[in-house]
């Protein structure tokens, strides 16, 4: 199975694999977090941010061509006591009450919810899915002896104990899902066997794992990790190849390419397996602002000289959208999203499909 995966396509053949990106601007809810992850540059106490700027960025991404709105923040939000009063004022019963009302804006714009705020319960999941296309939270390692290192010091939350109940309970409320390691904050080879492998046992039990990031750690300055170094290229490609040889082949896995700043060390995550690039948003990433994204036109133009070639995807893979999947309320806008992105309009080819390389019929 790796050794046709590593083959890539055939350009001479006429043959290309597909290698998919999601077209997605982010809305920051609030950059607060009750937890202090040592390699984190994104956490600070601000205040809630209001519908009227959701809105404004919502415009800004339909402007710019996307699909989907990754919303993203800090954990334990209800903590905070001057956001509890923002959302007392604007009559919200809570933090999960403020998100569903985001959801729906953003549905109403034209933009799929993708939602990844951490740790929730199954509760939260429940009252959160009828509102949003799919969720994700990074497992980021199942190692305990990082909970007393720099990495998890002071972020109880990434107990894997914590991580795994949030995937599991995703898994019974039936929420299309994403997941991930967060590779050089201090774990070792067995550390990202056991957290492939637990990912591997949540899917085979629940079905809901669309895709695993490789994301590799990043160091920011002014943050408790700023001197460790970042994980080398070859342990970024060896880990794909981890996750390629224990996840279970519908499992998608996805490499940040403005993480991976070179097109040789993209070119051969893709040649050990990983398939997806995330998503590529038009506004600076907001957990790296550092690492710009490249157009997709210039992902494009690579991918095409290795044999691969680059397609739009929505943020529920197609084997997802369906209304097993789906709520009731999102499922007709995943519908209508979904014959958009597969007769195109961006001058890359799209399709719905992720994951079967065009070349192949069905
Ligand atoms: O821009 C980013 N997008 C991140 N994404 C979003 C991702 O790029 C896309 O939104 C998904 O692939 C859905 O299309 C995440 C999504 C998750 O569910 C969990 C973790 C991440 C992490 C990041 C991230 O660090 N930066
Ligand atoms: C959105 C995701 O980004 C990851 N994350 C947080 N900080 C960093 C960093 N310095 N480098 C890479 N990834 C990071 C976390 O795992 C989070 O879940
Ligand atoms: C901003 S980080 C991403 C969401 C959440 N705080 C987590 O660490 O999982
Ligand atoms: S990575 Fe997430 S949980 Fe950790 S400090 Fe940053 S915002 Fe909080």
């Amino acid at each position: 199975m790796t050794a046709n995966i590593q083959l890539g396509g055939h350009p001479d053949l006429g043959e290309s694999v597909g290698v998919t990106y999601s077209r997605s601007i982010t809305f920051i809810p609030t950059y607060s977090c009750v937890f202090a992850c040592g390699y984190c540059a994104f956490a600070r106490p601000t205040p809630l941010a209001g519908l009227e700027e959701a809105a404004a960025c919502f415009i800004r991404g339909v402007q710019a061509g996307c699909h989907e709105v990754l919303i993203m923040s800090g954990e334990g939000v209800m903590a905070f006591p001057s956001i509890r009063q923002q959302l007392t004022q604007w009559g919200f019963q809570d933090y999960n009450d403020y998100l569903s009302a985001v959801c729906r804006l953003a549905l109403d714009h034209g933009l799929l919810p993708h939602i990844n705020i951490g740790n929730q319960s199954e509760l939260d999941f429940r009252r959160l899915r009828p509102f949003c296309a799919s969720m994700g939270m990074m497992l980021e390692t199942t190692s305990v002896a990082l909970m007393r290192h720099p990495a998890h010091r002071h972020a109880p939350g990434k107990h894997p104990q914590a991580r795994l109940a949030t995937l599991a309970a995703a898994g019974r409320v039936r929420v299309p899902f994403t997941t991930g390691l967060l590779v050089g904050i201090g774990e070792t080879w067995a550390d990202r066997q056991a957290a492939l492998s637990a990912v591997a046992t949540l899917h085979r039990q629940y079905g809901h794992i669309q895709e695993v990031i490789i994301q590799p750690f990043t160091p920011h300055p002014r943050t408790a990790m700023a001197a460790y170094p970042g994980p080398d290229l070859s342990t970024l490609v060896k880990t794909v190849r981890m996750a390629r040889d224990t996840l279970p082949p519908d499992v998608v896995i996805q490499i940040p390419p403005n993480l991976t700043p070179s097109a040789e060390a993209r070119r051969q995550l893709l040649l050990a397996g990983a398939r997806d690039f995330g998503g590529i948003s038009p506004e600076p990433d907001h957990i790296n602002p550092d690492e710009p994204w490249l157009s997709p036109e210039h992902y494009a133009a690579e991918l095409a000289e290795w044999g691969f070639v680059l397609h739009l995807r929505l943020p529920v893979y197609p084997r997802f959208q369906t209304p097993q999947w789906l709520s009731p309320t999102v499922y007709p806008y995943v519908c209508a999203k979904s014959a958009t992105v597969t007769n195109g309009g961006n001058g890359l080819q799209e399709q719905a499909s992720g994951v079967v390389p065009r070349s192949q019929p069905g």
